[in-house]
Parts: C-alpha cells; structure tokens; sequence
C-alpha cells in the first residue's frame, strides 16, 4: 500500500542523531514516506556542534516548494530554521495554507548548550510561524525564553503551556526531557489542547543518550498526524514513541558524548525474535572481492 507522506524542513546533524536524519529515520520507523527541506547543513557529533552554514532561504523555499509540487504531503514538521530569513519564508509558507498538519518544533539551543537560531529570529517565531502550528513542541528552556520568565515546577510548566497557546496555535507541548524540580524519576510532557491542560507521563530514563529526542518527539508527532490520527492522538504515540526509542539507545555506546537514540528499537526487538526462531544461519560469508573461482571478464557482454 501506498504510505503517506510527511515533510520535514530542518538542518541536517552530520553524526546522524538529530534533524532530518532522526526525522527521516523516525518517518521510515512508523510507516511514513519522508521528504526533506535542509535548512542548514550542521558539522557536528554527540559533544558538540563545530560549524554551521545555512542555506539561502530561496533554496529552502525551492525545495519544499519542488516537493509540495509533486507529492502529497500530509504533513509537515519544522526544525532548525536557523536564520530569520528562513522563519519568514517559511511562515508566508504556513500563512498561504501550504504546509498541512504543520508541528513546530522551535530549535534554539541543541541538547549540548549551542545555539542553533539567530536571537533576532525569536519574535518572529512568535508573531509570524506560531499562530500557524497544529501543534508547537518547545522544551523547557525554549518556552522560558519565549515567554521570558523562569519555569521551576510542574505549575509553571502547566501555566507556560497555556501563554503559548493563547498565541494561536491549535496545540502545545511543553516538554520535560529536562525535568522540573518536583517530577523526579518521571518525564513529564504538558500538554495544552486549546481549551484544557493534561500531561503526558512516562518514566525517566537514566541514559546520557538523549541527542535528538525533541525532533524525534516532533517527527513522531507529525508522522501520527499523516497517518490520521488526531493532536490529541498523535501526542501520546509521539510519547510512547520516543520512549521506546530512548530505552533502545541507552544500551549503545556510539560517540563520546550525548549519544543518539535507537529509532528502530521496536523493530529491532521484533527481528531478534524471528533470528533467534530461526537458528544460526549455516551459510559461509563470501570472500570480500567476489568469488575467486569465477573470471569477472567472463561475465562482461562481448
Ligand atoms: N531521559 C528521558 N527519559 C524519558 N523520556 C525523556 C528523557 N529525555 C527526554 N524525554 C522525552 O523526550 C521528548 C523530548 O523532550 P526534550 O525535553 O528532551 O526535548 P528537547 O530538549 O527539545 O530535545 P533535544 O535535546 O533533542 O533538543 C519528551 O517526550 C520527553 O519527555
Ligand atoms: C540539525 C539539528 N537540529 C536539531 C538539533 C536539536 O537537538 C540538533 N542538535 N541539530
């Protein structure tokens, strides 16, 4: 069958952990066929982010516009955006109804503290891409800075959900990778839904592995949303999503610092199983450098 199709428009995280490759990686893990805008091509590991060099907005634009133009996407997720002319160009996007089901996920900062948006980009995520967003996913430190205030406890996180929402758009997620003081042991997500406040709970999990749970989260999202599921919906499979991809990555040792996540885990468990049904394969490993009883030349046509 035919699988939907999301969009992603974000930068590109060269160790493999974040931006389009964890959206494009997490579309594939759910059954979404994944197309991509690269916003900024990052030079970057599990320690840190060494370079960026943004991409001129108008071939951001040509881009989404060459997919949009041929494939039907059923919605689109939005990462790094990285400089204010490409929050503009994609914010007329949005206004012009161009970007169905849109999740707004406002990188700012990576999980290893550098900054991965121009400061004067901030107010025009507020005014100009905000009021477009299905559902909008900023982590803790991004709502402080949106809001300008200081966010302690669960009440804070519950009430910042509700200032963001009340700037238009039709959901928000505040999430809690980056626990508050009082939820210890949990990771708690607080959710605004346009008229009531829930939270979304699972357990914390004690990993460093944490290098791009928030686009993970969001593509998540976006991908339950082009399947047909609802906000409310598409939300809690994004949790449990997430999750299970957190859970699988702990037990890796890849990179020296805050390792990637396993977004293929589920799957991963599931294929175990069957290798394990089905016994040692018997079979030898061919010689790298193909067969040496078999002449190359002889298989060329004459
Ligand atoms: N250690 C953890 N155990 C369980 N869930 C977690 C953990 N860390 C993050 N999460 C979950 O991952 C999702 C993303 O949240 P988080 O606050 O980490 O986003 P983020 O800060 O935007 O991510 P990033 O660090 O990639 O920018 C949320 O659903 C959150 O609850
Ligand atoms: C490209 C990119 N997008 C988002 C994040 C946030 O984790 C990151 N580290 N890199």
């Amino acid at each position: 069958m035919t699988p939907p199709v999301a969009l992603t428009i974000a930068g590109s995280d060269s160790s493999g952990g974040a931006g389009v490759q964890a959206d494009l990686k997490t579309f594939a893990a759910l059954g979404v066929y994944g197309t991509s805008a690269v916003t900024a091509l990052t030079a970057q590991n599990t320690q840190g982010v060494r370079a960026i060099h943004p991409v001129p907005a108008d071939f951001v634009l040509a881009q989404v516009e060459a997919v949009l133009d041929d494939l039907p996407v059923a919605a689109v997720k939005t990462g790094m955006l990285a400089t204010v002319e490409i929050v503009r160009a994609v914010a007329n996007l949005a206004a012009g109804g161009r970007l169905p089901e849109l999740v707004v996920d406002p990188v700012m900062v990576s999980s290893s503290g550098d900054r991965l948006l121009e400061p004067q980009a901030e107010r025009l995520y507020l005014a100009a891409l905000l009021p477009h967003a299905a559902v909008f996913t900023p982590n803790l430190r991004e709502a402080e800075v949106l809001l300008n205030t200081v966010i302690r406890t669960l009440g804070d996180q519950r009430e910042a959900a509700r200032a963001l929402g009340a700037l238009g758009p039709a959901t928000v997620v505040v999430k809690g990778g980056h626990a508050v003081a009082d939820v210890a042991g949990e990771a708690v997500d607080v959710v605004w839904d346009g008229d009531r406040v829930h939270e979304l709970r699972g357990h914390r999990i004690d990993t460093r592995n944490n290098h791009g749970t928030g686009c993970t989260f969001a593509s998540a999202t976006a991908a339950a949303l082009a399947t047909g599921s609802d906000a409310h919906q598409a939300v809690g499979h994004a949790k449990d999503f997430v999750t299970g991809a957190i859970t699988g990555g702990a037990a890796w040792r890849l990179g020296r610092g805050h390792g990637p996540l396993d977004h293929f885990a589920d799957r991963r468990t599931r294929s175990a199983g069957v290798l394990r049904l089905n016994g040692p394969t018997s079979g030898q490993r061919r010689p790298v450098g193909g067969d040496p009883n078999v002449d190359p030349t002889q298989l060329l046509p004459p």
